[in-house]
């Protein structure tokens, strides 16, 4: 085993990833990654430009899968499945590991339809209206947009439009919420909000986390996985994990010299 494993022993694991390598066409883009990420806690990935966090981040939900040049070598595991088993239904394991992007991205549609679209799709049987008001009160958007639920979602405020694609998120009922730079389009008073929310949803999902707001990890994190890049003898730039323990130990005490150099400023 690497000597960047990580292992989180206190809290159950969700998703195990072990060995895995991932290529774009023959670029290594990233390098021998072993981490387990924790069931109900709320994990950020954090590291310089282009050392594959979200890279990573897309192979726990098979997004990757629509990259023609994508390859993954090594396994994840999803409460024991290898995610990546011929077997696995990808659209599956999108339902149930769910992704909110860096630009909030409603469908052109109500409000109320770009909750029930995905579940509609799932062949939900429950009522529709409850399910819209259910996942708008745990997106913490029920409120603003209870009288307006017909009103197309691109007409709501950047950070409305972000909790509206999280509402959207928890109503297929996923049990993990990804989310890749979610407040990085959003006001300082939007993205509050947003990070109070992933407390709040922690309760209920995993939620992993790419931020490259120090800040923002060390304010909405359990654990902290950085990542940073290498150059090969060939001069091929790959990303691997440098470190990876709980937030408060990566930020005040972390075991690297890199690590310590990321997150007080130094480079990056
Ligand atoms: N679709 C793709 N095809 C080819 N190379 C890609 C593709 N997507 C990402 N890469 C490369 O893989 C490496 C990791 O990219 P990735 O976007 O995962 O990094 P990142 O850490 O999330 O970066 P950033 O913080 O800038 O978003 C980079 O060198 C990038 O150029």
């Amino acid at each position: 085993m690497a000597n960047n494993t990580s292992t989180v022993s206190d809290t159950e694991t969700v998703l195990r990833t072990e060995n895995l390598n991932v290529y774009y066409g023959k670029f290594l883009a990233l390098q021998n990654i072993w981490l387990d990420i924790p069931r109900h806690q709320v994990t950020a990935f954090i590291g310089p430009s282009g050392c594959g966090k979200s890279t990573l981040l897309r192979c726990y939900n098979r997004l990757n899968d629509l990259i023609e040049s994508f390859r993954a070598e090594g396994k994840i595991f999803f409460d024991d499945k290898n995610l990546y088993a011929p077997d696995i239904d990808a659209v599956e394991v999108r339902r149930r590991i769910g992704m909110v992007f860096q630009r909030p991205n409603p469908f052109p549609k109500s409000i109320y339809d770009n909750i029930t679209f995905g579940a509609k799709i799932n062949g939900y049987k429950g009522d529709l209206n409850e399910l819209v008001e259910s996942s708008l009160r745990k997106a913490a958007l029920w409120d603003e947009v209870k009288d307006k639920l017909k009103q197309s979602g691109s007409s709501l405020s950047g950070g409305q439009q972000q909790r509206l694609c999280i509402a959207r998120a928890i109503a297929v009922q996923p049990e993990i919420i990804l989310m890749d730079e979610p407040c990085s389009a959003l006001d300082p008073i939007s993205t509050l909000r947003v990070e109070e929310l992933i407390h709040e949803l922690k309760e209920q999902y995993t939620i992993v986390i790419v931020t490259h707001n120090m800040q923002q990890a060390a304010r909405v994190s359990d654990k902290t996985a950085f990542f940073n890049v290498r150059t090969s003898d060939t001069g091929i730039r790959s990303g691997y994990m440098v470190e990876y323990d709980a937030t408060e130990v990566i930020f005040n005490n972390p075991k690297q010299e890199d690590t310590r150099d990321y997150v007080s400023g130094k480079f990056g």
